[in-house]
């Protein structure tokens, strides 16, 4: 019974048969676990689809006829015949699933409806919450939900109470953490809202100010200004138009009649639809150091297109345009002292944003791992706990996500503590027990390491010092984030097929590989995409002014190299159309291969070419740009310093990009460079080797040019053929423009795969 259960656990618009777009042999945990609820018949319906496929695979295999084939022939009759009956059974069912999302939509109207009866309420003629009565509003709102909804917000709270109770028995045992935020001890945002289109359960009352003896403060302020500005009818409205498209479309759900609704696509993710938290240490393009920024600013827009309701999470370092002060302050200890947070919101791309506010991330935005270990460490604890809780605290647009049909996205080290504290703090205590967390590695290099006393920082119970421990040869005895993360977390995930082969062997692991070999059933490569509205040369703000052109396939004979003519000038290089201007973008760090570059310079110079380098980081690395361009001022540009507009316009001017990363979990400059028709030199290595095939002059095909090993000569080698090819074969050059720029490198397919683990955690038990 457990796994029926889950399928309804706190998804008010859970459809009764999510199996439907899963594919059996990819779950087969949950395939039975639903044969439970509609009998053995969709167990048998895989087997009898398999047993066909083989049969026909066989005959078709050894050509046998006769009677072997002919009896084949007989059982593959029978088993499709058995197919279409269940097919049919398959479709009637879906037609039902049909019916139940078009009587949700209604509910929605409906609801929609009851907000604008209470909007007077709302406004209070003074545009003030305070005298709200929210718990009418919820009796009323759920008096409007069918009695096929899973349980109501009444029983939300009920059960909050005896999750509260346990928490207050166990509270006494020093084995089980306590609750994380001062005032979370009673969640009082605890409701569970799922997801997409017109599927969501209003509402959460805001929380009841509460007055802190010590800081002499409200926790939260009685008027949250996204609700001033806003209301909850017009997010609702701004998330029906996001997902639903037009408003007329919008007009026409109010009316529409179940026969009507196969009319209406329903979301990509289908019944997989899931309330996702994404949460990054960077998020461009507020914070960006990296390519971690870029993902965290992207990868959960691609999600939310699916029908997914998606939130990113991310320290605020600055004073961001966007982002509203939700009005919610939540206090957390960090090593022994009361930190106290305000949390910060945006709704953009059909996402919404929550940044946490907190004198820890302060005025941090140029140099946001900056500090020693320690306030690193501090700074990541904070983020960590304060993430955690924003499903509870943060209405976005009024409503809360709550614990239901939840699951995080824990990014790199910085977050990894997350699952620790879903396990330490929520499950077991009872709490978020439908909750799962995915960590994703983006770059195991950085793992969060110190020595076994920084254990006392992270603010957990004493058996909970174990999966922080690990022995390495370099680090020795050490406490290890990462470690503790991977363990924990439902699922892993890494940046691409190449890299996730990498972090098993004892070179790519960095010490982790054991436990990532021990993990193995949990983990799987995903290659990244690229948001192709902020890279797309058809589209780039960067390449509107100063000379530059907007290009594309089309134009790509005149707009690149106008481009280029551009960039040779903003660089005060000679401007030459025929000469190749190779580009280098980066963080200046052993993992690019600066240093492989720099052996290459000498040889370089004794062509005829241009070198222009992007970077920040390591200071040695840094003057040696300084340096390469005051050694040849006629030939390399050497730009220290951290220019998304430059970046952006190097990769459009240049024609080549060269990328001889010692190690590279994905990549992302290699992605962007394609899309621009700039061909990529690179070590074959992690994701590199994954998305740049090398150039096959014999069948014009391949993408680009790769060396097998780290080193200079090597390099030097696949750089020489490229420029030949650049100079003597016009036609083959242009082939490969045009194979990178048509390539679908977007992020939907990588959405698509997300999905696929997020459904494999929900439904692991
Ligand atoms: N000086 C500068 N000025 C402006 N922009 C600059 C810059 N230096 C770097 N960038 C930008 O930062 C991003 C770098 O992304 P990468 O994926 O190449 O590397 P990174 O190692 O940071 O990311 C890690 O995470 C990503 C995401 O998963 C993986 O692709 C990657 O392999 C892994 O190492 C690009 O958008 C690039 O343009």
């Amino acid at each position: 019974m457990e796994n029926c259960t889950l399928l309804h656990s706190g998804n008010q618009f859970q459809p009764k048969f999510p199996f439907f777009a899963l594919k059996p042999k990819k779950f087969p945990f949950f395939v039975v676990g639903c044969s439970r609820v509609l009998g053995e018949d969709i167990v048998r319906l895989s087997v009898a689809h398999g047993s066909s496929r083989e049969q026909m695979w066989r005959i078709k295999a050894t050509g046998k006829s006769s009677g072997e084939a002919a009896n084949a022939d007989d059982e593959s009759d029978d088993a499709l015949q058995a197919t279409i009956e269940k097919s049919k059974k398959v479709l009637a069912m879906q037609k039902d699933l049909l019916q139940q999302i078009a009587e949700r939509r209604k509910v929605v109207s409906s609801i929609k409806s009851s907000l604008e009866d209470a909007k007077g309420t709302y406004d209070n003629g003074n545009g003030s919450l305070s005298n709200v009565d929210v718990r009418g509003m919820d009796k009323d709102y759920n008096s409007t939900l069918p009695s096929t909804a899973t349980p109501p917000i009444v029983d939300d709270l009920k059960n909050t109470l005896a999750a509260e109770a346990k928490i207050c028995e166990t509270a006494q045992s020093d084995e089980r953490a306590t609750p994380l935020s001062r005032s979370s001890v009673t969640p009082s945002h605890q409701t569970s809202s799922t997801v997409s289109s017109a599927k969501r359960t209003l509402y959460v009352p805001p929380e009841t100010p509460k007055f802190s003896q010590e800081t002499g403060k409200f926790f939260q302020s009685d008027v949250p200004s996204l609700f001033k500005e806003s209301s909850a009818q017009s997010y609702m409205e701004q998330k029906s138009e996001i997902f639903e498209g037009s408003s007329a479309k919008k007009a026409n759900i109010e009316t529409e009649d179940p026969e009507n609704v196969d009319e209406k696509p329903p979301p990509l993710a289908g019944t997989n639809v899931m309330n996702v938290i994404l949460v990054a240490a960077e998020c461009a393009p507020w914070s960006k150091t990296g390519g971690l920024g870029d993902v965290a600013g992207a990868l959960p827009k691609a999600l939310a297109r699916r029908g997914h309701r998606v939130m990113v999470v991310a320290p605020r370092y600055g004073n961001y345009a966007e982002p509203q002060d939700s009005g919610v302050r939540k206090i957390y200890k960090v090593d022994g002292q009361d930190v106290e947070v305000t949390y910060f919101q945006a709704f953009i791309d059909g996402v919404d944003f929550v940044f946490i506010d907190s004198h820890m991330f302060r005025h941090m935005e140029n140099n946001i791992y900056g500090g020693n270990r320690v306030d690193i460490l501090k700074r990541m604890v904070l983020f960590c706990k304060a993430a955690i809780e924003v499903p509870w605290h943060v209405p976005c647009g009024g409503v809360c996500y709550g614990d239901g049909n939840l699951v995080f996205i824990a990014n790199d080290w910085h977050a990894a503590l997350l699952p620790v504290y879903l396990k330490a703090y929520y499950r077991d205590n009872g709490m978020m027990k439908y909750t799962r967390s995915l960590l994703v590695i983006h770059n195991i290099a950085h793992q969060g390491r110190g020595p076994l006393d920084d254990f006392s920082y992270v603010d957990l119970p004493p058996h909970y010092m174990d999966i922080f421990r690990l022995y390495d040869p370099v680090g020795g005895e050490h406490f290890n984030i990462f470690a503790a993360g991977l363990k924990t977390a439902d699922r892993v995930v890494t940046v691409s097929h190449g890299y996730s082969w990498e972090l098993k062997t004892s070179e790519g692991g960095w010490g982790l590989h054991d436990i990532i070999n021990e993990n193995d059933w949990k983990f799987r490569g995903i290659v990244n995409g690229i948001d192709t509205k902020e890279w797309n040369p058809e589209l780039d703000v960067h390449l509107k002014s100063d000379g530059y052109v907007n290009y594309s396939l089309d134009t790509l004979k005149t707009g690149k190299p106008q481009c280029k003519s551009a960039l040779q000038k903003e660089l005060g290089l000679p401007v030459r159309d025929d000469v190749p201007l190779i580009g280098f973008i980066g963080r200046l760090d052993p993992q690019k291969g600066v240093d492989l570059i720099a052996e290459a310079v000498p040889w370089m110079m004794g062509q005829d070419v241009q070198l222009v380098m992007l970077g920040t980081g390591r200071p040695d690395l840094e003057q040696m740009l300084r340096q390469f361009e005051c050694q040849y001022n006629d030939k390399i540009r050497g730009w220290v310093g951290f220019s998304v507009k430059t970046a952006h316009r190097i990769t459009a001017g240049a024609d080549i990009l060269l990328m001889p990363s010692r190690f590279e979990p994905c990549g992302l400059n290699q992605l962007y460079a394609m899309k621009y028709g700039t061909i990529p030199v690179v070590h074959a290595v992690g994701g590199l080797r994954d998305t740049v095939q090398p150039f096959d002059p014999f069948n014009e095909s391949g993408l680009g040019w790769t060396f097998s090993r780290a080193e200079a000569n090597q390099l030097i080698h696949a750089l020489g053929n490229c420029l030949l090819t650049y100079r003597e074969y016009k036609q083959s050059w242009e082939g490969l423009q045009r194979r990178g720029m048509t390539q679908d490198l977007s992020w939907d397919n990588a959405a698509h795969n997300y999905e696929e683990v997020l459904v494999a955690a929900k439904y692991q038990w």
